[in-house]
């Protein structure tokens, strides 16, 4: 409990973010050249909780995260908030695929992320002290955050995206090329985050992963959405052929 607590003042949205969901994309059009990415991509995303984004290479997952974000504006359509017409960019925290750090220590990293967020200068080094503690890095505080190995720079990536509490929390294969250990760290801090009232939007090529985290799943493939299922039904049960075939590691885009 006095966990939960502590978890709560550290990790708890800013803003309340429940206000903003569903997100809808409507009518989304995209395209790289000639090359057609999205026509037409309808997707609601309205579950709180944990929501996994899963499909074969290219099938435009991570530009889905990137229009969610405010980093990609659609060609045509709209990427809305439920009543907001815009992108809430300061409520919410993103975490690349690969890692991108400052060449300064991990404190000075987290102090960085705090300070950008606005949180006072007297409160910063409390608060970076309990992320580390969330993270199991206090022992890492003084290290040059770019010396660290790849599962404590995204362990690191994820305390600084969480620094500035934000309501809706974006994960592009957060654990991709790490191991078992470090990716149950990163998943312990990433469901400690969505008990805390935060919306997690993740891509995931992991079943396992998605079992482990996921609430629903939405299966895109050659840049439409498939299905939208509760994680459970979708991995037991997908309702989709193509959906079915890419579980049993026989699609390719
Ligand atoms: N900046 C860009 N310029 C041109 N094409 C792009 C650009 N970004 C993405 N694409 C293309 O858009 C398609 C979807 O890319 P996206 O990165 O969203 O795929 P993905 O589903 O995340 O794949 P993966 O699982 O391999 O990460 C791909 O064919 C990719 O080559």
């Amino acid at each position: 409990m006095l966990k939960m607590n502590s978890d709560l003042a550290l990790l708890a949205p800013s803003k309340p973010f429940s206000e903003h969901l569903p997100i809808q994309f409507d009518g989304v059009h995209l395209s790289f050249g000639k090359h057609h990415i999205f026509s037409n991509l309808t997707l609601e995303i309205g579950a709180q909780g944990i929501t996994a984004i899963m499909g074969p290479n290219g099938a435009g997952k991570s530009l889905i995260l990137r229009l969610l974000a405010g980093l990609l504006m659609p060609e045509q359509g709209s990427v809305r908030f439920n009543t907001l017409s815009r992108v809430p960019r300061d409520q919410i925290g993103f975490v690349f695929q690969r890692p991108v750090l400052l060449r300064r220590s991990v404190q000075d990293n987290l102090l960085h992320a705090l300070a950008i967020a606005g949180v006072e200068r007297g409160q910063r080094p409390f608060r970076a002290d309990a992320l580390l503690e969330l993270g199991g890095m206090q022992h890492l505080a003084k290290s040059p955050a770019r010396k660290l190995s790849g599962g404590e720079q995204q362990r690191l990536t994820l305390l600084r995206a969480l620094a500035a509490e934000p309501g809706l929390l974006i994960l592009d294969e957060p654990s991709a090329s790490l191991d078992p250990q470090a990716t149950a760290l990163i998943e312990n801090i990433v469901l400690r985050a969505s008990q805390c009232g935060v919306k997690v939007i993740v891509v995931t090529h992991d079943q396992g992963q998605a079992a482990r985290l996921a609430d629903e799943v939405i299966f895109v493939h050659k840049g439409r959405v498939h299905t939208v299922q509760a994680a459970d039904e979708f991995l037991k049960t997908p309702a989709s052929r193509e959906a079915k075939a890419y579980l049993a590691g026989e699609l390719l885009i």
